[in-house]
């Protein structure tokens, strides 16, 4: 099929690669000359395992393209998908300004038969909303179907192509089938659907997760609090099937570009529509506490950090992306500075982003070694798996005090242990203290 994606971010750029990967041809559109210009060398602008590897072999096969020009892009197509972002407005609803632009961007190009996808994650009402602005603009009716991702940062590819489900919310059956047939060689279950349901699936799914994680940090802290291991607790309750072992992992909160944005969104249609929904502004406060965790750990620990010098391991909002939007990483590096700390923080990709984001009000160093060198105590804020490996007694020996806050509990007890001298501050679990101080 001749498929024209708009948008090249996480979902437009792995929907892509992955339907030129399955036998389609993709033209991707994006308004950033920058993006498009690297795409088109064979260069991926975001940090996505796999994903320049298939990007360098569609575009090769000639399967996959990439243009600034929606006309170019778009005429032919048989299915359009809209991809583009929708980022939070400050009254926490979603900006849709994106969309609109991208329906108007289309409108012109649309034929008798094209199908127009919205992938995008789209409060209840906007497909219907996008159909009529694209109708009013081009005078023929438009075959809408609502088809939202669920693909994670950093397994973007994999979970593209290894999908739990696809959500195909429709009004006109043939649309509907013809996009169930452009995924078939996935081989992906398939939910049918109205528009509305399709677009509340997408937010309550999120929604649940970040619940879901918000719950577990409670239960951590009252871990803490009860002398209970909140990772063996996680354990115990995920083996149920109707709990189920996923994002019961505590942490430091919640961060990215989505749980915030989406639990803030869905809390705004629900104020629209006059339904308190109150757990989901629980589940907001709880990621707010449990992004300070550390910061009040370190407070306790040390009685006041003015002078205090901490490394940081880790500054995006989870490993294997450099996304650095809504990362605990900013709360925490914020709340240190303020209280005259001196931060030196170590990625191993999300420095540049973190620069952006952050600024220059921490230094950035190239290596664990420099990040831990002469600190009174380490933050370990992402965990990417370079840090659970660590030569943790070498280490130690080059900290002022060999201390450790793990905020997602991502060292292993027993290579604690083994340190002669280390204080270990876990999340939801006891601390482990051993040599003398
Ligand atoms: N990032 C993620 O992991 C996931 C995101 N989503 C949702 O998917 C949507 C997109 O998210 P991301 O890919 O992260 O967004 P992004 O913000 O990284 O990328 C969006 C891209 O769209 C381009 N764009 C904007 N207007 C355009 C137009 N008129 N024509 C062509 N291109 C245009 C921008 O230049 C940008 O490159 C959002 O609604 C998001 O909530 C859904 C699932 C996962
Ligand atoms: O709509 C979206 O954009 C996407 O949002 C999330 O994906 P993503 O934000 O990429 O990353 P997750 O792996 O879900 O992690 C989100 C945050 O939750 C945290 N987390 C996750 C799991 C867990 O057990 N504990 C926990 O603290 C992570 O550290 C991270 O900060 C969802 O998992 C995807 O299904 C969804 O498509």
């Amino acid at each position: 099929m001749k498929i024209a994606v708009l948008g090249t971010g996480y979902v437009g750029l792995s929907t892509g690669v992955c339907l030129s990967e399955i036998g389609h041809q993709v033209t991707c559109i994006d308004i950033d000359d920058q993006k498009i210009s690297r795409l088109q060398q064979g260069i991926s602008p975001i940090y996505e395992p796999g994903l320049e590897t298939l990007l360098v072999k569609n575009t090769g096969a000639g399967r996959l393209i990439f243009t600034t020009s929606h006309k170019d892009g778009v005429e032919g197509a048989e299915i359009i998908i809209i991809a583009v972002g929708t980022p939070q407005r400050p009254d926490g609803g979603a900006d849709l300004s994106y969309l609109e632009q991208a329906a108007k961007d289309i409108s012109g190009h649309i034929e008798k038969g094209t199908i127009v996808v919205i992938k995008s994650t789209v409060p209840v009402g906007t497909n219907e909303y996008i159909k009529k602005i694209i109708e009013e603009k081009c005078n023929k009716e438009v075959m809408m179907v609502s088809n939202p991702e669920f693909l994670r940062q950093g397994s973007a590819i994999h979970d593209t192509m290894n999908a739990d489900r696809i959500i195909i919310g429709f009004e006109n059956k043939e649309a509907a089938e013809k996009v169930q047939e452009m995924y078939r060689p996935l081989q992906v279950p398939v939910i049918f659907t109205g528009f509305r349901s399709s677009e509340m699936i997408k937010y309550a799914s999120n929604a649940f997760l970040a619940t879901k994680i918000s719950f577990i940090n409670e239960i951590a802290n009252l871990c803490e609090a009860v002398g209970a291991d909140v990772e063996d607790v996680a354990k115990g309750m995920g083996k149920d099937k109707r709990i189920g072992e996923a994002f019961l992992q505590a942490g430091i909160g919640y961060g990215g570009s989505c749980f915030p944005k989406d639990v803030k969104a869905l809390l705004h249609t629900a104020g629209r529509y006059g339904v308190n929904f109150s757990m989901l502004k629980e589940t907001i406060s709880i990621n707010d506490f449990q992004k300070e965790v550390l910061v009040k750990k370190a407070i306790k620990r040390f009685g006041e950090l003015k002078g205090k010098k901490i490394g940081i391991l880790g500054l995006p909002f989870k490993p294997e992306t450099d996304d650095m939007r809504e990362a605990p990483s900013i709360n925490i590096a914020q709340s240190l500075t303020n209280l005259g700390a001196e931060v030196v923080a170590y990625d191993p990709v999300g420095t540049e982003q973190a620069k952006k984001i952050i600024g220059d009000t921490i230094q950035y160093v190239s290596s664990v070694f420099d990040a831990v060198l002469g600190a009174d105590a380490l933050f370990i804020v992402t965990e990417w798996k370079e840090f659970t490996q660590l030569d943790l007694a070498s280490l130690m020996k080059k900290m002022k005090y060999p201390i450790i806050f793990d905020g997602r509990n991502c060292l292993e007890e027993d290579r604690i242990r083994q340190c002669e001298k280390i204080e270990y501050y876990p999340i939801g679990k006891q601390s482990i203290l051993s040599g003398e101080y």
